[in-house]
């Protein structure tokens, strides 16, 4: 199954009297690995979840490849999209393997292969008889990726999943996160705070402001000043740092 490219097509979300989301129009290349940065309350979270369904579009449509997400059950659209977020929410009273092979057993597929998926988030394979509850948050954020990537799905979804990690292992997890995008030929779009994560992953950073897109480009062309106000802000940041530390 090739990665598959996923295409906003005029998409709102309105709260109240809040546009979450505000005509956005935007494709992400199949294969591609897209940041999605902004301040707090951008809009970032809200259009993630409407290419899951996990928010319904006020005005708009999501397409995957060349298909509406919302036609169809929203349950086996979700089966086809890896989606993990900050606090993973593992299952406490099933092991780690149970956890991972979820997704699988719910749809009643093929068990999947627990000991290749914890290779591939570089997890020791004697965890999968463990708890969830004994492991690290690191730990468990691998845990939920494996458990993303268990029913063959070829888009990741990824909300703020490093946010609650210590740098150390953020910065570790970020690059095995890009490593497996590229070794299993993923589309993947993550969303971040943190402009020098964006920077370092992503082949293309879109930058939210007000649930608009305020710029979509390279982190080369993003490094080289362009992008505007809003996004050189961004990059001065992790820049500015840099140099202060550099300084010191
Ligand atoms: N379920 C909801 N009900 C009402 N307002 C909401 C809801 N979800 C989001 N919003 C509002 O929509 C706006 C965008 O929120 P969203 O979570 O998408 O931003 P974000 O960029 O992901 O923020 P953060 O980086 O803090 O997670 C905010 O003003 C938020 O308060």
């Amino acid at each position: 199954m090739p990665a598959p490219s996923v295409t906003f097509d005029g998409v709102s979300k309105r709260y109240g009297s809040t546009a979450a989301v505000d005509a956005v129009s935007l494709t992400i290349e199949a294969g591609s690995f897209v940041a999605l940065v902004g301040r707090s309350g951008s809009g970032k979270s809200t259009l993630l979840k409407t290419i899951n369904r996990l928010v319904e579009p006020s005005t708009g449509r999501v397409l995957i490849d060349d298909a509406d997400v919302a036609t169809g059950p929203a349950a086996a659209l979700r089966r086809r999209i890896g989606y993990v977020f900050q606090h993973i929410g593992l299952f406490p009273h099933m092991s780690v393997a149970e956890n991972i092979a979820i997704g699988p057993r719910i749809a009643g597929d093929a068990a999947p292969d627990v000991a290749r998926l914890l290779d591939l988030v570089e997890l020791p394979r004697e965890v999968a008889s463990r708890d969830p509850a004994a492991l690290s948050g690191g730990q468990r954020q691998r845990v939920g990726i494996a458990r993303a990537l268990a029913p063959g799905a070829k888009l990741l979804l990824m909300d703020e999943a490093f946010g609650a990690l210590d740098p150390l292992t953020r910065d570790a997890l970020g690059r095995r996160l890009r490593d497996l995008h590229d070794e299993l030929g993923l589309t993947t779009i993550l969303v971040t705070h943190d402009m020098a994560e964006a920077l370092l992953l992503a082949t293309r950073v879109v930058v939210m402001d007000s649930g608009r897109v305020v710029a979509d480009e390279t982190p080369h062309a993003l490094l080289a000043g362009s992008g505007g106000e809003q996004a050189q802000a961004l990059v001065a940041v992790p820049r500015e740092q840099a140099q202060r530390i550099a300084a010191l």
